[in-house]
């Protein structure tokens, strides 16, 4: 049995006076995909930054490789996030960007142009960010986050402006990343994609 990638036990949250997080108790296991699944507003994203160390807990614990999470070198080395779109560096393409993610990480997970073929890229490589679609820039935040190593994915709305034909594959490329041995942690309204997961609702009591 290995040990927990997270636990969090009792976890309290209260932003601006208001509980967000109540008695949140949850255990993720390695190679396991979670869906965190609820409505507007009920704490999806508010969990997800507890996990990256963004948000501090008003109450309880968080563990994340056995140790609360710290927003440091150690950490942003085993653990990928995808939130907000990042800002672009300007001048580069599509293309380069995920090159300088690859420089910067001793062993990528794929090559660039096995990530741009797989999030479907390699004809809009060219262009800057900014000059690609919603769902095409999507997908290059998606394609940078699973192109680095990491042990953690912790993704808020991956399916943001992606189609169904892409979502469908998303899937699969989740799939492939807990078959490796990853952890998926993901906040999604995409019932395609909370399918293939074990399900968690912040609101409620996790396992
Ligand atoms: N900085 C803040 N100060 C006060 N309240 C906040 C703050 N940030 C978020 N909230 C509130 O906390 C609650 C949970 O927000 P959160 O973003 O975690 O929800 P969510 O489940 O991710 O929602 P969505 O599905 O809309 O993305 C909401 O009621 C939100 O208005």
């Amino acid at each position: 049995m290995h040990d927990p990638i997270i636990t969090t036990d009792n976890l309290m949250v209260e932003l601006g006076g208001n509980p967000v997080l109540r008695n949140l108790r949850l255990t993720v296991s390695p190679g396991e995909i979670v869906a965190v699944v609820g409505p507007n507003g009920s704490g999806k994203s508010t969990l997800l930054r507890c996990l990256a160390g963004l948000q501090p807990a008003t109450s309880g614990e968080i563990r994340v490789f056995g140790e609360p999470p710290a927003d440091d070198a150690a950490f942003w080395g085993r653990v990928a996030l995808l939130a907000d779109e990042p800002a672009w560096y300007p001048g580069l393409t599509a293309r380069e960007h995920l090159e300088l993610m690859g420089a910067v990480h001793a062993r990528p997970r794929m090559t660039v142009d096995a990530a741009m073929e797989a999030f479907a890229l390699t004809e809009r490589g060219d262009a800057p960010p900014l000059n690609l679609s919603t769902g095409q820039r999507q997908r290059l935040c998606l394609a940078a986050a699973l192109l680095r190593p990491s042990t953690l994915l912790l993704l808020d709305e991956p399916e943001r402006g992606l189609d169904a034909a892409f979502r469908d594959r998303l899937t699969g490329l989740l799939a492939a990343y807990a078959d490796e041995g990853g952890t998926v942690v993901m906040a999604t309204h995409d019932e395609g994609l909370a399918a293939g997961a074990r399900q968690i609702s912040p609101a409620g009591v996790g396992a």
